[in-house]
């Protein structure tokens, strides 16, 4: 029989706190399917990415360009995780908020007998009731479980047989029932080890997503099915075979396959002996009944694995001999590794400053003293570049990549737990790649969108790979030549320790950037999507046999409501929000707070009458460039042309090599690139991200544009961008326009500081879906009404808004509103929500989900 006392996983094993507490069951079996919101066709803008290395369900794209916040919990906060919600917001009621119970019928506390005797796993589940719940562990099976391992158990009132994981092994039955008995231990070892299943459960917490979810996006689903391997059977002389007399007394074939299996003195599997003693299978049979061989069978993998190599993109370089800079970098870096404590470092190294080669010296550093580290990297199909650097410097690399077989990432994965790799590359998910001594983890281009998973857990690396770096003792290096204000506010507030590289190496200049103003009518082409001055620049650069990158950002949909002629952008008076103009019905809505006024006919402005709606896609760009520049030799590179393996590395083998003149598309040619002979960036739009509905557009304008006009002036023959902008006063394009990040940062800090948005404060939003629409914006009423009941008994202060419809209002057929959650305290937000959801029922025919985003990186 089950118990719904909730289990207390270990807190006392490591050097950091985690939550005393996973949370409890959820009331709604409807809850844990994730409606993936902005994964979809329609909406996905063009910069998806996938990294399927965690969901074997979830498309799993990432989108945006901004980062949340990690250092919004500060230290005290995440000490204070260990605590329960409800204390530290002061109700003493609330103190159950954390207790699962999934009978009425528990005995009241009092009755409750403690059977010290009984050894009790902790189980969680993937699916509802997701747990955790006791199991009492049989004799024989208490040396073989452990945490992170799974196990079979009976579930529910018809101990329906249940996959679960192992979440904690104990003494003493707390509950004063009887428990029902583990049934089967599904693993031989851990698939993680215990600073990892505290992970877990710190993650279940913050994120409020089950345990059994969290599992599985950690161990990756080819681990969890073995994919690969097969089982084999070996066979050996049994003991009864040492009697001579029973061997002399075989038949000769018998006897001759035995005393060949004596001599090799290892086992061999049936075939293997067949082949050697030239035999068929008769007579091992025989040998078999009459016990004479022992069977062992295994699991192993069924090939060495053909790793499908990518080949490098043609870079030769190197190591190098470091600049002061990046000397100086390594200095601070090799300190914080010496002094083995958990020190956050933000490396802010310009565009082409050297970041790279003073990660890999890092490493090196951590290597040495025989431990691996972690480099986590947006997407690294777009960037074979970065994966030849690594995989030229170190011995063992394992590089994990969207594009891998199952097999490959099983094979990589036990070759990464066995401790035979120095550095794991890869997206998002290597954050929990099980290095068993790991020493450094490094996020490059740590202000990348990719790194908050859109789909459950939606967690964001950075923030686990600062859990899991303060839970082993280690130091976090970030890097980037836009931080996040995220991570740059934790420098300002002393929770990280900021590295400057101010100057590209070699002393070469930064870029010359040219705004090009799309608000005057001749600097517009008729119809056309590249100005005058574009045109001109273009021309000259490819006539110098120099290399042009143009850059344009189109989201899925594109409806914000901007005047052409002044470039004012119709915007929500109470937050300062975009509104976005909605076709049905003419209206303009804040999707922040609901504001609604029919869409304006002409520019409230300066009453210019053809104020327009939309963009412009890559492809009618690449229309448009070709039949400018008919000699050009011209790609297109976005989610639509690069769906193929290996299509980013062919292109950028190709254009690395000169066959190529101009590369066009999306923020995936904005990142990290490196190539000399690029002399002119083009940026298409700059406005297409900065009037998007989202308190983080400013800041993806300016990393998007500071980043693009970073791929040119990287060899001796300089390099000059333009930025076309209806905006070009814009702080964010301004501060862009001059390289200057402490000015926008700043600026946007101030920004931030009005309405408490990160990295000030806490945001949360809870999106709710449903296939008719006033059920789902009844439902999304009443579980605002749960919110601010919750707000109330726990005496939080957080700012509820909504439910108003998202941007993207309809979905697959379904109807989306969304809740939006502001605090300046991370934990008051996040135990509003427990409270508020804990005995959240909706009923099942009303076919509504919600899904809650703990620091959303978009509000699509
Ligand atoms: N000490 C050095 N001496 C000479 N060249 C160097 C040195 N360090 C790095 N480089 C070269 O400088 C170039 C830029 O380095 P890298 O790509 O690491 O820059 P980055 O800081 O990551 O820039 P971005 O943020 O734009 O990606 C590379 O070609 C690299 O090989
Ligand atoms: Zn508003």
């Amino acid at each position: 029989m089950l118990t719904g006392e909730a289990s207390h996983p270990d807190i006392s094993a490591g050097p950091i706190p985690m939550p005393s507490a996973v949370p409890p069951q959820r009331p709604s079996d409807t809850h844990r399917t994730d409606t993936r919101s902005s994964n979809t066709d329609a909406a996905q803008t063009d910069d998806a990415q996938t990294d399927d290395a965690q969901t074997d369900d979830a498309a799993d794209v990432a989108g945006s360009l901004s980062a949340p916040g990690f250092f919004d919990t500060s230290d005290d906060a995440i000490d204070d995780l260990t605590k329960s919600d409800g204390k530290r917001a002061g109700n003493p009621d609330a103190q159950h908020v954390t207790q699962g119970q999934l009978f009425e019928t528990d005995p009241p506390p009092w009755e409750l007998t403690v059977d010290e005797d009984v050894a009790v796993a902790s189980v969680v589940f993937r699916d509802a009731p997701y747990g955790p719940y006791d199991y009492r562990i049989p004799p024989e099976l208490r040396d073989r479980l452990h945490p992170g391992m799974r196990v079979h158990v009976p579930l529910g009132r018809r101990k329906r047989p249940t996959v679960g994981w192992c979440i904690e092994t104990k003494m003493g039955n707390k509950t004063g029932k009887t428990l029902s008995d583990v049934a089967e231990v599904l693993d031989d070892a851990p698939l993680c080890d215990r600073p990892l299943v505290r992970l877990v459960t710190w993650m279940s917490h913050y994120y409020q997503s089950p345990a059994g979810q969290v599992f599985d996006a950690l161990i990756p689903s080819s681990v969890r099915a073995s994919a690969g391997t097969r089982e084999r059977t070996y066979l050996s002389p049994s003991p009864a075979s040492a009697d001579e007399s029973v061997v002399d007394a075989l038949p000769a074939k018998q006897q001759r396959a035995l005393r060949l299996l004596i001599a090799a003195g290892k086992p061999m599997t049936s075939s293997q002996l067949m082949v050697h003693a030239e035999c068929t299978a008769g007579p091992i049979n025989a040998l078999r009944k009459k016990g004479l061989l022992d069977e062992d069978t295994r699991r192993e993998m069924a090939t060495s694995m053909p790793t499908r190599w990518q080949t490098s993109d043609g870079e030769k370089t190197e190591s190098h001999e470091l600049t002061d800079d990046q000397s100086n970098a390594l200095g601070r870096i090799t300190a914080a590794l010496d002094s083995a404590a958990a020190k956050t470092l933000l490396l802010h190294g310009v565009t082409g400053s050297g970041k790279t080669e003073v990660y890999i010296r890092a490493i090196e550093h951590v290597v040495k003293f025989g431990r691996a580290a972690i480099v986590l990297v947006p997407e690294i199909s777009l960037t074979p570049q970065t994966r030849g650097r690594f995989e030229r410097r170190f011995a063992s690399v394992a590089v994990l990549h969207s594009q891998m077989t199952p097999a490959e990432r099983h094979f990589q994965w036990q070759r990464i737990r066995r401790g035979e790799v120095q550095v794991v590359v890869g997206p998002r998910s290597a954050v929990f790649a099980p290095l068993p001594r790991l020493g450094l983890i490094i996020l490059d281009e740590e202000h990348d969108g990719s790194f908050k998973q859109d789909s459950q857990p939606r967690y964001h690396a950075r923030k686990v790979a600062y859990a899991r770096a303060q839970s082993l003792q280690i130091p976090l290096l970030l890097g980037s030549a836009t931080p996040s204000l995220e991570s740059w506010y934790a420098t300002q507030s002393g929770h990280a320790e900021l590295i400057s590289m101010p100057s590209r190496v070699g002393n070469r200049p930064m870029p010359d950037v040219q705004l090009v103003d799309l608000r005057i009518k001749d600097e517009r082409s008729r119809g056309g999507a590249i100005s005058r001055q574009l045109h001109l620049a273009v021309t000259e650069t490819l006539r110098e046999k120099g290399q042009v990158i143009l850059l344009l950002n189109r989201r899925g949909f594109a409806t914000t409501i901007q005047c052409p002629s002044c470039g004012h952008v119709v915007a929500c008076p109470d937050c300062e929000m975009p509104l976005t103009h909605h076709r049905d019905g003419g209206k303009a809505v804040c999707h922040y707070c609901d504001y609604t006024i029919a869409t304006p006919p002409w520019c409230p402005e300066c009453r210019f009458d053809g104020i327009r709606y939309g963009g412009l896609g890559t492809q009618k760009l690449e229309v448009e460039v070709k039949a400018r520049f008919p000699e050009a030799r011209v790609a297109r590179m976005d989610s639509d042309t690069m769906r193929r393996p290996g299509s980013h590395q062919k292109v950028l083998s190709a254009f690395r090599s000169g066959e190529l003149d101009l590369l066009l598309g999306t923020q995936m040619i904005a990142k990290g690139l490196d190539f000399p002979n690029v002399l002119l960036v083009g940026v298409i739009n700059a406005d297409a991200a900065l009037h998007f509905p989202d308190f983080r557009a400013g800041e993806r304008t300016f990393q998007l544009v500071t980043q693009v006009a970073g791929r040119t002036g990287r060899g001796n023959r300089g390099g000059r961008v333009i930025v076309q902008t209806f905006s070009p006063e814009h702080m964010a394009i301004q501060a862009a326009s001059r390289h200057d990040y402490l000015q926008f940062a700043q600026a946007e800090i101030a920004n931030r500081r009005k309405f408490n948005y990160p990295p000030l404060g806490s945001v949360a939003r809870i999106i709710i879906r449903g296939a008719v629409e006033d059920v789902t914006e009844a439902t999304a009423n009443s579980l605002m009404l749960r919110l601010e009941s919750a707000r109330e008994r726990l005496g939080a202060e957080v700012r509820l808004l909504g439910p108003a419809p998202p941007p993207i209002a309809k979905l697959r057929g379904k109807y989306r509103f969304h809740l939006l959650l502001q605090s300046l305290d991370p934990l008051q937000l996040g135990a509003t929500i427990r409270m508020a959801t804990k005995t959240f029922k909706i009923p099942e025919k009303d076919d509504v989900q919600y899904v809650i985003d703990i620091d959303p990186m978009d509000m699509l």
